[in-house]
């Protein structure tokens, strides 16, 4: 497994071993001691989701408030998304930036995504289907929504047009320091 530090600290790109033969391929998508040597510290996950998008599809950017924050480990499983996390934690010096990696079925990436961030992602093939294991249970109560277009956090994304998506995203919030979340 290879792992690769992003600028904004403390998320990692993960790019499982994969074994290839004539019959396909072979790779251990999760292995908790591999994962927790990774980031350093044992992570339990008690949520898996999975969500399927069409081309242009934009969901996000999504997380939770304290003490509901979700730690998320996402992958692609077919297709291709541009995914981002964006940094909510207070007390960090990259508070405020976002980091994006474009994951897909062929390269196999994952991204892990401590609590603290907001995470989101737009959907580049005809369709994508969208895997992750969640730190914490699903907590509507505690969900947040900031924008994707917000002009603060001047996220890249590859638009071809404008983007699909739904009403709760289109209604989010601006980022604002009163958003910062605690470390930890
Ligand atoms: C997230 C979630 C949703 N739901 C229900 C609630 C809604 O009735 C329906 C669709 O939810 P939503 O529109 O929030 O789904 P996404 O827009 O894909 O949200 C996700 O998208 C971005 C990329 C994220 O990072 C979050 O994990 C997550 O918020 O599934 C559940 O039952 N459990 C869940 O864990």
């Amino acid at each position: 497994m290879k792992v690769t530090p992003t600028r904004l600290a403390g998320v990692l790109i993960i790019e499982p071993r994969v074994f290839g033969d004539e019959r396909g391929f072979f790779f251990e998508s999760f292995n908790q001691r591999a994962f927790d040597e990774a980031v350093g510290e044992h992570v339990e996950f008690v949520q898996d989701n999975h969500s399927r998008s069409s081309r242009g599809v934009l969901r996000g950017l999504h997380y939770q408030l304290p003490p509901k924050a979700q730690g998320k480990l996402v992958r692609v499983v077919a297709g291709e998304v541009f995914d981002v996390a964006v940094d909510l934690r207070k007390d960090s010096p990259t508070c405020g930036q976002w980091v994006a990696e474009v994951l897909s079925a062929a390269n196999q990436k994952q991204l892990w995504i401590p609590p603290g961030f907001a995470h989101g992602f737009l959907t580049l093939s005809e369709k994508a289907e969208f895997l992750y294991k969640t730190t914490d249970y699903y907590s509507p109560e505690h969900e947040q929504c900031i924008r994707w277009d917000d002009c603060r956090l001047a996220i890249d994304w590859p638009l071809e047009n404008k983007p699909i998506v739904s009403e709760k995203d289109k209604n989010g919030i601006f980022f604002d320091s009163e958003l910062l979340l605690p470390r930890g």
